[in-house]
This record gives structure tokens, sequence and C-alpha cells, in this order.
């Protein structure tokens, strides 16, 4: 789905060259869910835009969807397969109501009355703001306009969606209601790039990228993330509970592949501990 090869980028600020991204390769399949971290300013955000190409790189090779990148051409097409969701929604709505807003992408690209109605009627249902499909969006919870910037994104039917920490202005309700609706929309096949600074994010993603001064200096599971590397501490986090009593069972020899990731699994482990205690 996403293909990156060396790939490197700069911004001009006016004085000097700032590098942003050094020497990425990058392979993404198509389905998979893809949780991208690192520091402030270690290059994520610049990396997602490459992918739906607001940003172009300075060097390397980018394909996305089969699609290249810098062919202006096929860069069109991403733009509509690959859609992009970030933290604040007041920053991509346009409309004053939700079909309205909803309605945007598609009268852009010219979509026949008839279908425009059919995709608005079933993406606003599938982020449970079907119910409000002419309400006005300053009336809106915060939860549920980043629903609808996900909704009109998702009425162009895209292959990918790419969270720019899209649930970082959301309150704990708000945030399971954005994780989920993303959850569904992977179990239905969309790729799924999550960029999160939540642990609890990382320690439920099936895939991590973890990115440092332009690079990704990680990329595996959230077991060997968080019990098999320095990338915790490296990186100041203030690990999860799960994962302090984790450390403890790996030390008293729990093997790497049952160390637990959930609250559960944890207490799964010591009650099995204590049987051998
Ligand atoms: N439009 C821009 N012009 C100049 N420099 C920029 C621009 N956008 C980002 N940068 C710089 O590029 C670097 C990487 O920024 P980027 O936003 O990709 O990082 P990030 O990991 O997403 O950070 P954050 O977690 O703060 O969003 C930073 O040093 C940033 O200051």
């Amino acid at each position: 789905m996403i293909h990156m090869r060396n790939i490197s980028h700069s911004y001009w600020d006016g004085m000097r060259q700032i590098q942003t991204l050094a020497g990425v390769d990058l392979e993404i399949a198509q389905g998979e869910w893809v949780a991208l971290t690192g520091a402030n300013g270690s290059g994520k955000s610049t990396l997602l835009r490459l992918c739906n190409g607001l940003v172009m790189p300075t060097s390397g090779s980018l394909t996305v969807a089969g699609l290249d990148l810098l062919d202006p051409e096929q860069r069109d097409l991403v733009k509509q397969k690959v859609q992009m969701v970030f933290q604040n929604p007041d920053a991509q709505i346009t409309g004053a109501i939700v079909a309205e807003d909803v309605a945007f992408g598609l009268e852009s690209r010219g979509i026949p009355r008839e279908e425009m109605l059919t995709r608005i009627d079933r993406t606003t249902r599938q982020v449970g703001l079907g119910n409000k499909l002419f309400a006005e969006v300053s009336t809106l919870s915060g939860g549920q306009k980043q629903r609808l910037a996900i909704a009109s994104g998702l009425v162009l039917e895209p292959q990918c969606l790419l969270f720019d920490e899209a649930t970082a202005m959301l309150d704990p309700v708000g945030r399971k209601e954005i994780l989920s609706r993303a959850h569904d929309l992977w179990k239905s096949g969309v790729t799924v790039v999550w960029v999160t600074q939540r642990l609890q994010e990382l320690l439920e993603a099936p895939r991590i990228l973890f990115m440092e001064r332009g690079q990704i200096t990680f990329d595996g599971d959230a077991r060997t993330l968080f019990y098999d590397t320095d990338i915790p501490e490296r990186a100041g986090w203030d690990v999860p509970a799960v994962v302090k009593i984790g450390r403890w069972l790996k030390q008293q020899g729990v093997p790497m592949q049952n160390l637990p990731l959930k609250e559960r699994e944890v207490a799964d482990l010591l009650c099995e501990c204590s049987f051998v205690m």
C-alpha cells in the first residue's frame, strides 16, 4: 500500500534547510494498522503528509496504492485513496451543516447526485452521525466534529486513513469513540496509520513505528518495544503498570511471548506464578 525508499525531506525556513526526514525506508501493506510515535519534531506529521501528497520528498521514491507520488497526475489520484484526519477537526471542516461538509469532497469530484446522497447517508451512519445530517456543525461536540471529519474523508472511499493525533483534543469518551470507529474501519479492510503519544494505544497496536530525528529507529510489535529495547527509557515514557509488572515477570523467567500487554493477561500470569512459587 505504502512503499518508501530512501525518502528524505527538508523544509526551508527562510534562512536554512531543516532536515525533517533522513533516508526513510518503509513498507505498509493494505489492511495493516500501524501506530506511529516519537517525540515532538521527530518527523511523524511530515511522514504522514508525504503519504497523501501534502508534502513532497526532497529525494527518494514513494508509491502509494500502486501510484507514483512524484508524478503530478498520479498524485491527484492518491489524494482520493488516502485521507487524513487531523488533530483539530475545525481545521478541516468546511461546511456549516453536517451533510454539506460530507458532500464537499464529492461535489468537487463531480459525483452524480443520486450516488452522493447514498454515500453521505452511508458514511454518516458509519460514524454514528446518521441522526445529525442536518445539524449545524457549530452545535457538535469535539468528538462529533472529529467523527464528521472522518466521514468527510470516508465518503471518498479511501483505501487508507491517516490519523494525526486525532484524539489529542478529546476527552476520554470522545477518544474511545474515535478509536473504536477507526477500528471498525480497519476491520473492514482500510489501512490505518495512527499517530499517537498515548502508550495505551501503542500497547494495543499490532505494529509500531518509533521515530527519532527524522528516522524510523524501531519497527516492530509492542512486546519487543516495551520489553526488549531501551526506547521507553530513551523517550522518557512513564510506562504503564502492566509493563512494570511484565518487566518483573521477565526477571522471574517468564518467556517473552507470554509477557503481558493487557491487565487481564497480568492477572492470568500472576495466577500461574503463584502455583509455581
Ligand atoms: N512548515 C514547516 N516549515 C518549517 N519547518 C517545519 C514545518 N513543519 C514542520 N517543520 C519542522 O520539521 C520538523 C519535523 O516536524 P513534524 O511536524 O513532522 O514532527 P512531529 O514528530 O509530527 O512533531 P509533533 O509531535 O510536534 O507534531 C520539526 O523540526 C518542525 O519544526
